[in-house]
Parts: structure tokens; C-alpha cells; sequence
């Protein structure tokens, strides 16, 4: 079965198994990559490793080194493309686009064939539209929530604040809540304001560590998959005739 691994910019998430039957899975801060396949129990023996990273290639070389010694195994690094399955890049450099919003798209968007919206609210937001045609019609990058937070403590003096956010857009009362719903209000409003620049319905799908609690805020329905880049990298490693079943 295929270990499969999703670095993000700060967080790393791992599952292991096929297809829904997805046995383990686990995360880990990925300032600590050389010390993340010490987290994954010794039960597990992958037949490959799978990876989708928007890292550097000194994690990449890392984690490379990490496999070979624990397992024998060269992991392989996703890579986004022109076309895959149907769905269609819209930039003119494709491998410019950041895997995990490829994958991202992938997962969402072929197992729907209809017009998506893929939100991905991480370290970064990202908001990616696909047609039903599997066209990327484009998208957005903008600082997530925690990024946002940080940038208002470092440029302001008395902006201070504790509390974790709610799923709150109201006005708010106190210098935590305004805080607080002010960020949520800049990243639900960024969404549905890039909703208005698409014509047609699009189903909205959400994943990352804020998608379920945006996808709360707007109340405009869609559905959060929080393995959507993972899923997207199962489509690709066995289009590319790795072996899904490996
Ligand atoms: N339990 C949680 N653990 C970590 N982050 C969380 C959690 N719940 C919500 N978050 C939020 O999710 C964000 C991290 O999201 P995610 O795990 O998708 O990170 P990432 O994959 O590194 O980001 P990106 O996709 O931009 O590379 C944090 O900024 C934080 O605000
Ligand atoms: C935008 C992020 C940081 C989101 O994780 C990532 O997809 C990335 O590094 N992208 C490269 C730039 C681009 O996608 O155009
Ligand atoms: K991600």
C-alpha cells in the first residue's frame, strides 16, 4: 500500500492505504520533517511513498534520505502539468502552479465533472475555479488567517489578542472580536467576492485547516474535504502508472 504525504507550508499530513480503505494517518509540524517517519508506526511497510510538497528542495532531499533509509524506497513528488485527467491549466508556465492547489482541483473536480470552487484555507488561502469542462478558470493566493493575524500584531501597538476565532462575522464589541471577526470577514468576503467573478453555479468545496470553519461563516453550502490534496495525488500516481494498487 502507498504512504502518501502532503507537505504544506507549515503543517505535514500523512495517510497510509488505498482508496477509501485509508488504515493510519497522522500530521506533524513540518519544521520537524527529519523527524516525521518516527512518528509513523513501525506496523507500517509502504510498497511506495507518495508526496505532494510545496516545500523547498532541502525538505524534499530530506525526506528522500528519510525513506530510503527506513524503507529502500525513492519517494516520488507529484508535479502540476499542463493537462491531467481531463482537468486543464490555465497557466502558461504549468509547473508554476502550486501542487497542492493542482491536486487540490483534481480532487474536487473529477469526481464531480461539474463547476467547482476549491478553497483551500491554510497557511495560505487559495480559491481556484474549475469549469465543468475541467478548465482551470483561475484563481487567487492571499495570506490565511494566521499570516493575517500576525501582520496586524507586528504592525500595530495596541492591537492585542488571545482567543481562538469562533464562526463569528458580527461587528465586533471588544479588540479580540473585532480582531477575530475582522479576519474571518476579510477571508469569507475575499470568497465571495471571487464567486462574483465566475458566471454559473459552482459547488463549493473546502479543505485545509480553516475550510470547516469558513465553509460555517459563509453559509453558502458546499462540502469540506480535508484530503482533497491527498485524494487528487491517488488520481495522479495512478495516472502516471505508478501503481495504484502497489
Ligand atoms: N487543529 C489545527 N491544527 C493546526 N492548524 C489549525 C488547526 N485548526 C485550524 N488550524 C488553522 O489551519 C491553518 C493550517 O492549515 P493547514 O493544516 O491546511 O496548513 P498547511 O497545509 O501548512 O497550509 P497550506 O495549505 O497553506 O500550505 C493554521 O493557520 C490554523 O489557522
Ligand atoms: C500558494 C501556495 C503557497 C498555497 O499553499 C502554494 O500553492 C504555492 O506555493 N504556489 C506557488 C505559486 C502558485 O501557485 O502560483
Ligand atoms: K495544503
Amino acid at each position: 500500500m502507498i504512504l502518501q504525504i502532503d507537505i504544506g507550508n507549515t503543517r505535514v499530513k500523512w495517510r497510509f492505504g488505498n482508496g477509501p480503505e485509508m488504515l493510519e494517518r497522522g500530521d506533524h509540524p513540518r519544521a520537524e520533517i527529519a523527524m516525521l517517519l518516527e512518528t509513523i508506526p513501525t506496523s507500517i511497510t509502504p510498497a511506495a511513498v507518495w508526496v505532494a510538497s510545496v516545500a523547498g528542495e532541502s525538505i524534499a532531499t530530506e525526506l528522500g534520505q528519510a525513506c530510503q533509509q527506513r524503507w529502500g524506497l525513492t519517494p516520488w513528488f507529484a508535479e502540476s502539468s499542463a493537462q491531467v485527467l481531463g482537468l486543464q491549466n490555465s497557466y502558461v508556465e504549468p509547473g508554476r502552479m502550486g501542487v497542492d492547489r493542482w491536486l487540490a482541483m483534481l480532487g474536487a473536480w473529477h469526481s464531480r465533472r461539474q463547476q467547482v470552487a476549491v478553497i483551500d484555507a491554510g497557511s495560505a488561502l487559495t480559491i481556484d475555479f474549475v469549469a465543468a469542462s475541467g478548465q482551470h478558470l483561475g484563481g487567487y493566493i492571499l495570506p490565511g488567517m494566521d499570516s493575517m493575524e500576525r501582520a496586524l500584531l507586528s504592525d500595530t501597538d495596541r492591537v492585542r489578542f488571545g482567543t481562538a476565532p469562533r464562526d463569528r462575522l458580527e461587528p465586533g464589541r471588544s479588540t479580540e472580536a473585532a480582531v477575530y471577526n475582522g479576519l474571518l470577514l476579510s477571508q469569507a468576503g475575499a470568497i465571495r467576492l471571487a464567486l462574483e467573478q465566475v458566471s454559473g453555479d459552482c459547488e463549493l468545496v473546502f479543505s485545509g485547516g480553516n475550510g470547516a470553519l469558513l465553509c460555517a461563516c459563509l453559509g453558502l453550502g458546499g462540502t469540506v474535504e480535508v484530503d482533497l490534496v491527498l485524494d487528487g495525488l491517488l488520481l495522479l500516481g495512478a495516472e502516471s502508472g505508478l501503481g495504484a494498487s502497489a
